[in-house]
């Protein structure tokens, strides 16, 4: 498979979503005759006080779209940075369980936003090449099949590099490949369960974050990741990614 090539005109975030579909727009969707998706903001998820988002941005930054089609097997998709701060397992390479979390968090959201309220409750992944920070990443998800109450997942990481020419390209090989089984919540059980979408107002033992926590957390991001943006150690294409993305906010 040769390897899509983007125009040095557009920006590096459009650049990461043509990775998705080789085709970009101007908004956060992004459409071909056969494929549409659409970017999911974790302010979707309301209260959750999500732990992939709480990493500060100079750390793991990623957006995620899911595929609109009224298809069976619906897709989800993630287009990541990972920084220098703390990512590390082996020094010099990514902590296997942060590109774990990306794909248990892909394979996680699709399942959600295909109507499964589900639980990992199995996840596989095969570690096939090393990665080093800073490094992005995009993942690929897709529902493999569902037999009653299990969904059953899988999701593919590539590493996104730029190529001599300035142009951005993912990488033929596979970073991880993750295999998941998620588990529906069972009916009987589901009151007792705190999600997103039916987490008490009033009476929860554990305080939960507001709306307003999320866009003042957003706003420290910000304003930590434009003092880091010229800092040594960032490549050009982290620096123009995260510009461009932190921009629109
Ligand atoms: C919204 C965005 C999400 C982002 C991604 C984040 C996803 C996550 O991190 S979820 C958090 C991590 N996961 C958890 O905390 C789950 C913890 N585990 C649990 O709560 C429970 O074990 C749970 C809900 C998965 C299943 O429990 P329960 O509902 O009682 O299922 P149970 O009745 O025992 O089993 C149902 C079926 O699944 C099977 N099953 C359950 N667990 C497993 C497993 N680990 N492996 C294989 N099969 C399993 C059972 O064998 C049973 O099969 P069958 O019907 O054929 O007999």
């Amino acid at each position: 498979m040769s390897a899509p090539q983007v125009g040095v005109h557009e920006s590096r975030t459009d650049a990461y979503l043509a990775l998705l579909v080789n085709n970009s727009s101007s908004d956060n969707n992004i459409s071909t005759s056969s494929r549409t998706v659409r970017e999911v903001s974790y302010q979707d998820w309301g209260r959750s006080a999500n732990f992939t988002r709480a990493q500060g941005a100079e750390r793991l930054d990623y957006r995620l779209f899911v595929s609109d089609d009224e298809t069976e097997h619906p897709t989800a998709h993630i287009v990541a940075q990972i920084g220098t701060d703390g990512t590390e397992g082996v020094p010099g390479f990514v902590h296997g369980g942060l590109t774990s979390t990306l794909a248990d968090t892909a394979m996680g959201n699709l399942a959600w936003h295909a109507g499964y309220k589900a639980f990992t409750a199995n996840l596989n992944v095969d570690f096939r090449a090393p990665l080093s920070p800073p490094a992005c990443v995009v993942v690929d998800a897709k529902i493999e099949k569902t037999e009653g109450r299990k969904v059953y997942l899988s999701a593919d990481v590539f590493e996104v590099q730029e190529m001599q020419d300035g142009t951005l390209a993912r990488s033929n090989d596979v970073v991880a490949e993750a295999t998941s089984l998620f588990i529906v919540m069972d009916k009987a059980k589901e009151t007792a369960v705190t999600t997103p979408d039916t987490a008490p107002q009033n009476g929860a033992s554990t305080p939960r974050v507001t709306n307003d926590d999320i866009r003042d957390h957003t706003s420290t991001c910000v304003a930590s990741v434009r003092e880091t943006l010229f800092s040594p150690g960032w490549s050009t294409i982290e620096k123009d990614y995260l510009k461009t993305v932190w921009a629109s906010t």
